[in-house]
C-alpha cells in the first residue's frame, strides 16, 4: 500500500541554517501519527514542506505517492493551522459552505456533508456567528472545514496547544473518532495528548527524527531508562537517601502521600529483587512495590532534555 507520507532525508535551509537536517518519515495510511518536538525542533517547517508551502532543499518527499503540491494532493490532504482564522460575520455552516464550494461539491453533497461534520464537531444547531466563538470551537471548525473534502491525509500543526484542558479534551476525541476514516498526522510537544490518541509517533530534534514507531517500540527504545516503580514505607526519607546511591536508581521524586516514591530505574528486573533488601537493611516496612509504565515524557525527556 502507498505511504500516507514518505520523506527520506529532507534538508531545509534558510540562507546558512539548516533547519530540517535529514528528516525520515514514514507514516502508513489509517493511523493518527504524533509527530513531536520541542519549540524550534522542526515542525512547522516539515508540515509546511509537506503541504507544498516550502520547498525542500534536498531529499524526497511523498505525499500519499505525488510530489508535495501537486494537483492531486491538493484534493487529497486536508489541513488545520494551530490558529485557524476565519471571516468573523459568518457562522460555522456558512464557512463550511464556502469551503466546499471552493472544491464545487455538488449542492446536495454539500448539504451532507456539512451537517455531517457539524454533527461530529459538536458545531451543529449554533447558529451564532465565529466571533463569539471560543478557541477550542474554532479549532474544531477549523478541523470541520479540512476535512469537507473528505481527505485521506489531515495534517494538524499543534491542534490543542492554545486550548484549555476541557477544550484539548474535545479535539483529542474528535481525532480519536477520526480513526479508521482518515489518515491523520499532527504535530505537537504535548506528549499526553500524543499518549491518548496516538498509534504511532516520531520524535524530531534539531531538525531529525531521532525516534520513530508504535508508541510501544518508542517507549522500549528509549535507552537507559528502562522502567519506573512505585514504592511506599513507613520514613520516605531514609528510604530517599538510601537509594540516591544504588546504581539501578536513575532518579527517585517524592509522591504527594507521606512515604511514597515514585523511582526511575536502569534494570527493572534488579529494582525489583534488589529493593526489599534495601528497605529492610533500614529496617522499614514496605508498603507497596508496583510496576509504573514509562511514560512517553520519560522517553522525551531522556531524548531530547539532555543538551537542554
Ligand atoms: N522562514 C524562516 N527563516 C529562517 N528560519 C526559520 C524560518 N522558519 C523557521 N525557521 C527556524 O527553523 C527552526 C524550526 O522552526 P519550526 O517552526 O519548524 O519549529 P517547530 O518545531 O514547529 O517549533 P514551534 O513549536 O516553536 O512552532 C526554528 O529555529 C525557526 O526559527
Amino acid at each position: 500500500m502507498t505511504p500516507a507520507i514518505d520523506i527520506r532525508g529532507l534538508v531545509k535551509t534558510y540562507g546558512r541554517r539548516r533547519v530540517l537536517d535529514g528528516v525520515d518519515l514514514h507514516v502508513e495510511p489509517g493511523s493518527v501519527f504524533g509527530f513531536l518536538g520541542a519549540n524550534g525542533a522542526g515542525k512547522t517547517t516539515t508540515l509546511r514542506v509537506l503541504l507544498g508551502l516550502a520547498h525542500k532543499t534536498t531529499g524526497s518527499v511523498r505525499v500519499l505517492g505525488h510530489e508535495p503540491g501537486s494537483t492531486p494532493t491538493r484534493s487529497l490532504v486536508g489541513y488545520c493551522p494551530d490558529v485557524p482564522g476565519f471571516p468573523p460575520w459568518m457562522t460555522a455552516r456558512d464557512v463550511l459552505n464556502s469551503s466546499a464550494g471552493l472544491f464545487r461539491l455538488p449542492a446536495a453533497l454539500t448539504r451532507r456533508r456539512v451537517d455531517e461534520l457539524l454533527e461530529l464537531t459538536g458545531l451543529a444547531g449554533r447558529e451564532s456567528r465565529v466571533s463569539g466563538f471560543s478557541r477550542g470551537m474554532r479549532q474544531r471548525l477549523g478541523i470541520a472545514q479540512a476535512l469537507v473534502n473528505a481527505p485521506q491525509l489531515l495534517i494538524l500543526d499543534e491542534p490543542t496547544s492554545a486550548l484549555d484542558p476541557l477544550g484539548r479534551r474535545v479535539v483529542l476525541d474528535l481525532l480519536t473518532a477520526l480513526r479508521g476514516r482518515t489518515t491523520v498526522l499532527f504535530s505537537t510537544h504535548l506528549l499526553p495528548d500524543v499518549e491518548r490518541v496516538c498509534d504511532t509517533v516520531a520524535i524530531i530534534d534539531k531538525g531529525r527524527v531521532i525516534t520513530a514507531g508504535t508508541l510501544d517500540q518508542v517507549r522500549a527504545e528509549s535507552g537507559s531508562v528502562q522502567g519506573r516503580l512505585l514504592v511506599e514505607v513507613d520514613d520516605g526519607d531514609r528510604m530517599r537517601e538510601a537509594l540516591a546511591g544504588q546504581p539501578w536508581v536513575a532518579g527517585v521524586e517524592e509522591e504527594a502521600a507521606p512515604g511514597v516514591l515514585l523511582l526511575t530505574v536502569t534494570d527493572l528486573d534488579a529494582a525489583a529483587a534488589l529493593l526489599p533488601a534495601v528497605v529492610s537493611s533500614l529496617g522499614l516496612l514496605l508498603r507497596r512495590l508496583e510496576p509504573r509504565e514509562t511514560s512517553l515524557e520519560d522517553v522525551f525527556v531522556g531524548l531530547v532534555g539532555g543538551g537542554r
